[in-house]
């Protein structure tokens, strides 16, 4: 008996799988044809369905018996092509679009039509394509949401305040069962483009591709949230085009309770679900983590995700640098979310490396818009600032960057406050004059908001710069050697997909500071002795799904050692029991570690066509 056929997205609810395995769809699709003989040709249907599934469709790559077997033949192309050859086609035309935002458009709606081919491109060519869906043409992307929207397309959910009595229905209408991780964001400050409102979902669909590609989340679990609290860009509230609530923010009150509603229905649907909280603006960002850190599994990417990146880089630059770690003096050109959070880890490191806590305190000067932050100078801090303000300026205030570092001398100097081109020619040379080999870290997002360019920092430092930036640049030729150098990307996505990825894998309660931290000593020492010899403080790009696993792993062990784990099969490899702490000496074993790593890498999703649903039908 022939079953009704199922649409595109109720195929796609048959996908609440982990790793490769589809088995739900295997039987679904194969009841639902009623071919199970496999003798039968399916109606044409059953091929539409196939073909406008973005998970199940293969394009040029369906075999010949699945094209007869589904009714497939005629409606794609005679050739059946490798997935190699598909990724070729999509690469030779994405290279022949001239316009970034075409790019992303064209990228956006191959991720529409086919998830694998998609990812395939994405992990065989992330340095081409990183740019594109993440920073920098991500920012261009939000600020062009309105126009670029495409109808019918759902990349993510929006949850907004006129819905605050029925978030769990809004919920309950995402179409995939059981994500494993969700990326929410409400548009406050994207990247360093300001406030944009619900235009800043590119942002939780782009983190999640990476996600994705870097780390193995398998991509039917991942789910974007924009949350519509108004906004209070003047531009979008008189914009006729834009697509949220043209209001303006609520309160504090008003909008932690709105967010206490989203963080409990989230919980009581998806008790096991990690939420990354994402370009916040910073007095939320702070208090919406201190304020669910402790209940639910949650951490906060530019606080945290920044803080790990930026240590990891710092502790590799240190060591090439030459000065001793407690000799270093670190200014902050940017004391927001991402300023304090990379202090407050750089701050952990030092004092987890012996140097007491009010030395490592004072190893900090942080400057805001209004020059150096100390308590005297006469206006009120906000509250995550006064951890690193200074007392012992003498009543002096240092109002502009260049006062500070004639004031400070520092080893280092790390941008965070989204104002494109502040590190000028005289200051990177002040530093160059400083220092053998100046730290100095234009780590502002997108590529417009960068301090300074690679070139300029190693034109004005004779080649001596110890270098990240938060988007990637091109490499550059040593003034002086001539050699061709690439710069470092101390940008956040080296660690968010691992973190993730460990703490999901190990279903742990909540993300502990000590996780947080390994994943920046991981990634520190993940360098190969080829990268090390190159003056690199970060790994390649390309080796990022390595990476990840790493970061995964080491995660998944200080799960285990603070009794934060609670995935039977991580739980078992060590012989431990959920809640309770597993000991220094099990947690350093090589077999348990290796099985580890086995278990993580075999957790990964990659984008592979399946045969799965296909056999069935032969
Ligand atoms: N590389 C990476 O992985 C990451 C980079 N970022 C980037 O960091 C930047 C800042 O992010 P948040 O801290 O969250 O933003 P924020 O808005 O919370 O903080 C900006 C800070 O810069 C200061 N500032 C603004 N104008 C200034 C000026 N003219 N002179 C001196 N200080 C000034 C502000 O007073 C504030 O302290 C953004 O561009 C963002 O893209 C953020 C997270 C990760
Ligand atoms: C990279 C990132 O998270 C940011 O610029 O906000
Ligand atoms: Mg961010």
């Amino acid at each position: 008996m022939r079953k009704a056929l199922l649409s595109a997205p109720a195929v796609e609810r048959l996908l609440p799988f982990r790793g490769n395995k589809i088995p739900n769809v295997r039987m679904q699709v194969q009841a639902t044809v009623g071919t199970a003989n496999g003798k039968t040709a399916a109606p044409s249907r059953s091929g539409l369905s196939m073909l406008a599934s973005k998970h199940l469709n293969q394009g040029t790559s369906f075999p010949a018996a699945t094209r007869t077997s589904f009714g497939l033949k005629g409606l794609v192309p005679p050739v059946q092509e490798t997935l190699d050859q598909q990724v070729e086609r999509v690469i030779s035309r994405l290279n022949s679009i001239q316009s970034p935002i075409e790019k992303y458009t064209y990228l956006t709606r191959l991720k529409s039509e086919n998830v694998v081919l998609f990812y395939r491109c994405l992990i065989d060519h992330l340095t081409q394509i990183t740019p594109i869906i993440y920073t920098p043409i991500v920012g261009e992307a939000c600020q062009k949401f309105s126009l670029i929207y495409t109808p019918g397309l759902v990349e993510g959910l929006f949850l907004s305040k006129d819905d605050v009595d029925v978030i769990p229905e809004v919920l309950g209408n995402w179409p995939y069962p059981q994500p494993d991780i969700c990326v929410i964001t409400d548009g406050s400050r994207i990247l360093g483009l300001g406030d944009l409102g619900v235009n800043g979902m590119g942002i939780p669909i782009g983190k999640l591709s990476l996600y994705i590609a870097a780390a193995g989340f398998n991509p039917s679990r991942t789910l974007p949230i924009t949350l519509d609290l108004g906004t209070n860009n003047e531009k979008y509230l008189k914009d006729p085009l834009y697509l949220g609530s043209r209001s303006k923010r609520p309160e504090d009150p008003e909008f932690f309770a709105y967010l206490d509603a989203v963080m409990s229905a989230i919980k009581a649907k998806w008790p096991k679900m990690l939420v990354q909280f994402e370009d916040f603006s910073s007095e939320h960002a702070f208090a919406a983590l201190e304020r669910y850190r402790h209940d639910y599994l949650c951490f906060n990417d530019d606080i945290q995700g920044t803080g790990a990146v930026v240590l990891a880089g710092f502790i590799n630059a240190v060591r090439l640098s030459g000065t001793p770690l407690h000799k270093h003096k670190i200014v902050f050109f940017g004391a927001g979310s991402a300023g304090v959070g990379v202090a407050s880890q750089l701050m952990e490191h030092l004092i987890k490396a012996g140097i007491d806590p009010q030395t490592a305190r004072d190893m900090f000067w942080l400057v805001d818009s209004k020059g150096l932050v100390t308590f005297d100078r006469g206006d009120k801090l906000a509250s995550h600032k006064t951890a690193f303000a200074r007392s012992d300026n003498n009543g002096k205030q240092y109002k502009t960057l260049e006062d500070v570092i004639d004031y400070v001398q520092p080893t280092s100097l790390i941008g965070l406050a989204g104002q494109g081109g502040a590190f000028k020619p005289e200051t990177l040379k002040k530093m160059a004059d400083l220092n053998k080999l100046p730290i100095i870290f234009p780590l502002s997002n997108p590529l417009t908001n960068a301090e300074c360019t690679f070139e300029q920092a190693m034109e004005h430092t004779n080649g001596r710069v110890l270098f990240a930036s938060g988007t990637a640049f091109p490499s550059c030729q040593d003034p002086l050697t001539k050699i061709v150098v690439e710069p470092g990307q101390g940008n956040n996505m080296y660690i968010f997909p691992g973190l993730g990825f460990g703490s999901v894998l190990a279903a742990t309660e909540r993300i502990s500071d000590d996780m947080v931290h390994q994943t920046a000593v991981t990634l520190a020492e993940s360098l190969t002795p080829e990268e090390m010899a190159d003056r690199r403080l970060y790994p390649r790009l390309e080796r990022i799904r390595e990476i990840s696993a790493l970061i995964a792993r080491d995660v998944v062990l200080v799960a285990l050692r603070e009794g934060l784990a609670r995935d039977p099969d991580v739980l078992n490899i060590f012989d431990a029991t959920a809640g309770q702490s597993v000991s220094k000496d099990v947690l350093e074993n090589n077999d348990k570690a290796a099985a580890l790593h086995d278990l993580v890498t075999s957790r990964m999703w990659s984008p592979e066509y399946s045969s799965a649903p296909v056999k069935a039908m032969m």
